[in-house]
């Protein structure tokens, strides 16, 4: 049994299919990836997965039970945590005062004893932002900021981590120390499900893969497989390596400006340079 089963989920607004049957999983203990072009449906399932968005057909089922009628807060106190793409960090506080109050929300739910000094050190420590701990939230540079959010979901013990882009921001350095942090997450029997626009972490990181395009998931597997798979390719650049030879110039002067000559389409495409993340 998988830790999160997305089971022919469906979510219309008005006459727009954002997500169209899709169905995938994340495993406790693996890294798993959700990619796919911008508008392909990616944040519309993490609303879906943490209850903010109803679907419209489908089941999420998480730790083995249907939660498709269960609050937002109800599945947080399962073991579901999640970051967004817009940060959430009370920016009037210090960055140690957020971990603070996540511990404090955490543990109070529990009904356990107020977070001490160690508690918290240790969650900044554990993500990288120690030297941090004094500087107002709304004041820290926007890869520091979520790493703070990831501090905070931490701040919860939780099962799953659902991240959405959690990279951006970062430099190279910190984004291989964060790549790192998230192999010991996972290490430890978390499940990770990530949307991140950043290919080479997600290449480097991920045990598996699914590809969203147009609400579909249009192809799941390994790296190495999805790398290579020619319809994941046709979606971030528009043509397989195959077609590419049989392309007049015409039409390559409509695509996307990406770096076609690149060994790995998959990887230097729109959606997939670090700087284009940033
Ligand atoms: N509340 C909404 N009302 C109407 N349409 C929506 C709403 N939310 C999302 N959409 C549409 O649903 C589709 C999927 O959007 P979604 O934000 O889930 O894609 P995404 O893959 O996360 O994109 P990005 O990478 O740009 O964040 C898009 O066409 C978007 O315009």
């Amino acid at each position: 049994m998988s830790l999160l089963e997305v089971d022919d989920v469906v979510v219309q607004f008005g006459g727009v299919t954002a997500v169209n049957h899709a169905s995938f999983t994340a495993e406790a203990g693996r890294i798993t990836g959700l990619i796919g072009p911008n508008g392909a449906g990616k944040t519309t399932c993490f609303n879906v997965i943490s209850g903010l968005q109803k679907p419209t057909e489908g089941k999420v089922r998480f730790d083995g039970k249907t939660v498709n009628s269960t609050p937002v807060h109800r599945r947080s106190k399962r073991g579901m945590a999640r970051t967004f793409q817009r940060l959430e960090a009370f920016g009037s506080l210090t960055v140690r005062d957020n971990v603070r109050v996540a511990l404090d929300i955490h543990r109070g739910l529990a009904g356990l004893v107020k977070p001490g000094r160690a508690d918290i050190d240790a969650l900044l420590e554990r993500v990288g932002i120690a030297g941090y701990a004094q500087e107002r939230a709304d004041s820290i540079p926007t890869g520091t900021a979520r790493l703070l959010e990831l501090a905070r979901c931490l701040a919860g013990d939780p099962k799953l981590l659902l991240l959405d882009e959690p990279s951006s921001g970062l430099d190279e350095t910190e984004t291989d120390s964060f790549g790192d942090l998230l192999k010991d997450l996972a290490a430890e029997g978390r499940g990770v499900l990530m949307v991140e626009h950043d290919m080479d972490l997600v290449m480097a990181v991920c045990d598996v893969i699914h590809v969203l395009d147009f609400g579909q998931v249009i192809a799941s597997g390994l790296p190495t497989a999805i790398r290579s798979d020619p319809l994941v390719q046709k979606a971030y650049l528009g043509y397989s390596d195959v077609e590419e030879s049989e392309m007049s110039d015409e039409t390559r002067h409509d695509l996307p400006a990406v770096d076609v000559t690149t060994e790995i389409p998959v990887v230097a495409g729109a959606v997939g340079t670090r700087e284009a993340g940033r």
